[in-house]
């Protein structure tokens, strides 16, 4: 007898953007996907809203629709949460599923500091749920592959030096007062919303033993405000135990002007890896030093397609876990996600980036 495929029901959490793509992947018609997921209920500061969302978005679910955030930690057919809300809110919607006993999956960057984040896990471990960190990069297969090449096959020699920028322009003048993008209250700012994505780079491209048994490295950071923004963030990382270093850098002043989205030094060659943004990266291309005389070849090119936008992966890994009951994600574990939020705290403390939840 066929076994059945674990069955995820999803409870949406606010209608913008980046709820939008994850809802859209949910409901891709994946017969060979090894799990199932179900749009059980979306909750939105408007009925309105959540109708048009569900009708524009997963037309062929019926989900319930519901005019409050509450509704949805309380629909008992739900078995996890998604947050797709700003920053700001991600440590109270947490706090208030994890209180209803639902299982989490919060939206990148999990909260706005490290204390906000170690407040939802300690509640999470306390009520025995999941929770879980979307940080949809690390589910990717080009990741699990790259990472693979890097540390264990190491294909390019030791790894001595990385680099990542995400430019993405935006004319935060221009934006509405209330826009997550200007409003510091709600956690404005590169480095929280694409900073993260080159910090993710440097950690996988420069650490072995991420995420099971991470290192800190020490941080050199800059960054600069405009308009009581932060637009531009720039960081070195040093693992002093193997002197790898990283340069990374988010901005909002220009896009990027390239499109290698990170690239790794080592001591035989270096990698590529090209696509739309660091978010989004599509290819690596392996470059080994040629055997006779200077410069480099390429020695292989691997080529990756999303699926939809690209979200399955974070979502199939998310309902796996919860049917395995497992209480985190192996590839984003809670002493992960405290850890960059720690790293992120420090370069904001050298930028002299500050939040009103800072001093709370
Ligand atoms: N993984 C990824 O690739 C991406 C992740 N993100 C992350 O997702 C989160 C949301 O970003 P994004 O979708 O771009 O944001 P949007 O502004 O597009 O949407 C946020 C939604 O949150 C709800 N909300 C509740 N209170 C507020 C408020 N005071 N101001 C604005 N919205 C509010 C609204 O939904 P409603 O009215 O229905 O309740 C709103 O539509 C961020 O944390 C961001 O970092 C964003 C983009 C890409
Ligand atoms: O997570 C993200 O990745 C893509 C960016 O466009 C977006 O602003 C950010 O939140």
């Amino acid at each position: 007898m066929a076994s059945e495929k674990p069955t995820c029901r999803w409870g949406i959490v606010s209608t913008g953007f980046i709820a939008s793509w994850f809802v859209d992947d949910l409901a891709l018609d994946r017969p060979d996907a090894n799990v199932k997921h179900v749009i059980q209920c979306i909750g939105s500061s408007s009925l309105e809203k959540g109708e048009a969302f569900a009708a524009k978005h997963c037309p062929n679910s019926k989900p319930a629709i519901y005019s409050s955030y509450a509704e949805v930690y309380a629909d008992p057919d739900v078995d996890c949460v998604y947050i797709g809300t700003p920053h700001s809110f991600h440590k109270q919607n947490c706090l208030d599923a994890i209180a209803a006993g639902k299982n989490v999956l919060c939206e990148k960057a999990f909260t706005i500091n490290a204390r906000e984040a170690r407040e939802v896990f300690e509640a999470a471990a306390k009520k025995g749920v999941y929770v879980h960190e979307a940080m949809w990069l690390r589910h990717r297969p080009l990741v699990a592959d790259l990472t693979k090449l890097l540390h264990q096959d190491k294909v390019i020699g030791d790894v001595f030096r990385m680099s990542s920028d995400f430019g993405f322009y935006m004319d935060i003048a221009g934006l509405p007062e209330t826009s997550r993008l200007k409003d510091p209250k709600l956690g404005a700012g590169t480095l929280l919303d694409i900073g993260v994505y080159s910090l993710t780079w440097a950690i996988l491209a420069l650490d072995p033993d991420s995420p099971k048994n991470s290192q800190t490295p020490k941080l050199l950071a800059a960054q600069t405000q405009k308009n009581g923004v932060e637009v531009l963030s720039s960081v070195i990382l040093h693992y002093p135990s193997s002197g790898r270093q990283g340069m990374i850098t988010s901005t909002t002043l220009s896009d990027a002007p390239s499109d290698v989205v990170c690239r790794i030094l080592g001591t035989e060659g270096y990698i590529d890896v090209t696509g739309l943004a660091p978010s989004h990266p599509a290819s690596f291309t392996v470059y080994t030093k040629k055997k006779d005389g200077g410069g480099f070849e390429e020695a292989s090119r691997s080529n990756y397609t999303d699926i939809g936008h690209g979200f399955v992966h974070e979502a199939d890994d998310t309902a796996l876990d919860i049917a395995a009951g497992r209480k985190e994600s192996p590839i984003m574990p809670w002493k992960e996600t405290i850890r960059v939020m720690e790293m992120m705290d420090e370069i904001r403390k050298q930028g002299g980036t500050k939040y009103p939840q800072d001093d709370e």
